[in-house]
């Protein structure tokens, strides 16, 4: 299962969560978020990990332009796309940058959202579905209705996001069956600032899901 630590901002964190068993990272390109990092930031990151590990970039309604001058100039594998980004948009991205990793997040409130999946699994790599939040696009620590999730299975790979925490990622898996698992605010001190004991606590509840 992958597993994607978001709302990187500290080179030394990010090599830390990555030593722990990290399959990717996140950082947030979103000016108005409280985990948003330039550029300089992501690479000061990157320079220190595995080059195993994906890195991907979190957008929201911005330009194809400003995407790709991200990615390129910060050594990214993969654009998470997490604002309101049509299928037609992710088509666009995808010709940009053929060999970069595309995600859909889906900010699931209903049934309907949930149905929307298919409609990006044909032009994106891998969804991500999120919690709702009429404010706040990510990192809410709101979770998702899981039972709602109990037959998802759509035709690409999944991330499940949405308040997940090191004390009910357990309760999660034995619900819903996703590809991958996405924490942000669940394993933070502050917005940003990563808590290295409940990263550790994280992966030690992951081990005992798979034993
Ligand atoms: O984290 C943010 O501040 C953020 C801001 C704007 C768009 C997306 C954002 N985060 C995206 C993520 O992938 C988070 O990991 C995801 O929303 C889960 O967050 P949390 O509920 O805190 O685990």
């Amino acid at each position: 299962m992958r597993i994607k630590i978001c709302g990187i901002t500290q080179p030394q964190q990010g090599k830390a969560i990555a030593s722990f068993g990290a399959t990717a990272l996140g950082f947030i390109c979103v000016p108005t978020s409280p985990r948003y990092v330039k550029i300089p930031q992501i690479l000061a990151v990157v320079e220190k990990l595995p080059e195993k590990i994906d890195t991907i970039g979190v957008f929201a309604n911005t330009s194809i332009e400003e995407i790709v001058q991200t990615v390129v100039d910060s050594q990214l594998t993969g654009v998470q796309l997490h604002g309101d980004e049509s299928p037609d948009f992710c088509q666009l991205l995808r010709q940009s940058l053929p060999k970069v990793e595309l995600l859909k997040a889906l900010r699931i409130r209903s049934g309907q959202d949930i149905n929307k999946a298919e409609a990006y699994s044909v032009c994106v790599d891998t969804l991500l579905l999120d919690a709702y939040h009429p404010q706040q696009l990510g990192g809410t620590g709101k979770t998702l209705d899981w039972n709602m999730l109990e037959q998802f299975k759509p035709s690409s790979p999944w991330f499940l996001a949405g308040g997940l925490t090191p004390d009910n990622i357990l309760e999660a898996l034995s619900q819903v069956n996703p590809s991958g698992i996405d924490l942000s605010s669940g394993v933070e001190r502050s917005p940003g600032d990563k808590d290295l004991d409940k990263v550790a606590r994280l992966f030690e509840k992951l081990v005992q899901h798979r034993s």
